[in-house]
């Protein structure tokens, strides 16, 4: 499959239209995560490691928000537990044809993988079926804030004993001057990557009206009151973490 740069924001576009996960984004995507996102690939690949401690036989892993299926593709590689199954999500039909290719690709270069189901649907609207891993990648920040606790809340209810809940999340953060840092040290990790101050910008309006992000408090607090017993944060590079909840 082509890897093509991420040019969406080089050209001046005057008025800056809202972000949409839609075809033009779901073809430059891997080159624009791993430029925006500071430790993706780490996480993605270690996301699949700490499936592999969680997954109980017999159960469903669930993908939401699953974009071209990164994190799908790690579960497949490191979870060994018997007859599980991968259910990814995504409500971007361009992203869910494109998950299909990459994941029939996969098929094509190993055997015995987990089989995965790739669904084109909301993951507000998804009936939960029992599971013992839900990856949440970079995901429940683009959901509405108001529609966040009653996710999470049905999350928890569908995960088994011994599963977990992995979320990632851009962070926010309440101390100004720590928010000051961290936005500008992002900013020179995507200028290190190439992205010229033009694209900064202009990605920057596109994404501030669709993409919520909140504090570690604010996380940690709706997990406990969506009915988990404990968050436990794995990873951070600059104002991107991620956070193990466990049921
Ligand atoms: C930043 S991307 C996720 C990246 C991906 N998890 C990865 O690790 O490569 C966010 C994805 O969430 C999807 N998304 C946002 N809101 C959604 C919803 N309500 N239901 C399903 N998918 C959603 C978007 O279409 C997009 O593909
Ligand atoms: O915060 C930013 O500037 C980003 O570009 C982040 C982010 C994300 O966290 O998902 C936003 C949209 C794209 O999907 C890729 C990266």
């Amino acid at each position: 499959m082509s890897q093509e740069a991420d040019r969406l924001f080089a050209q001046p576009l005057g008025q800056v239209p809202d972000f949409v996960f839609n075809e033009d984004v779901a073809r430059v995507f891997p080159d624009m995560i791993k430029r925006s996102v500071p430790g993706y690939p780490t996480i993605v690949e270690n996301i699949g490691v700490l499936a592999g401690h969680f997954a109980r036989p017999d159960s469903v892993l669930y993908d939401l928000g699953c974009s071209l299926g990164a994190v799908t593709q790690a579960l497949r590689r490191h979870v060994k537990a018997e007859r599980c199954q991968v259910i990814a999500v995504d409500n971007s039909a361009a992203m869910v044809a494109r998950c299909r290719e990459y994941l029939q690709a996969q098929d094509a270069m190993f055997q015995e993988l987990l089989p995965v189901d790739v669904v084109e649907a909301d993951i507000l609207q998804l009936d939960y079926q029992p599971c013992s891993l839900v990856a949440m990648n970079f995901t429940l920040q683009f959901v509405a804030t108001e529609q966040r606790p009653e996710l999470l809340a049905r999350i928890r209810r569908a995960l088994l004993p011994g599963g977990a809940l992995i979320l990632s999340e851009k962070l926010r953060f309440e101390d100004a001057a720590e928010q000051a840092l961290l936005t500008d040290l992002h900013l020179d990790f995507k200028r290190a990557n190439g992205y010229s101050e033009l694209e900064i910008a202009q990605k920057r309006s596109a994404i501030e009206h669709v993409m919520k992000p909140d504090s570690l408090q604010q996380h940690r607090e709706r997990l406990l009151d969506a009915g988990f017993s404990r968050v436990v944060p794995w990873f951070q590079c600059l104002n991107f973490a991620s956070l193990i909840a466990l049921p």
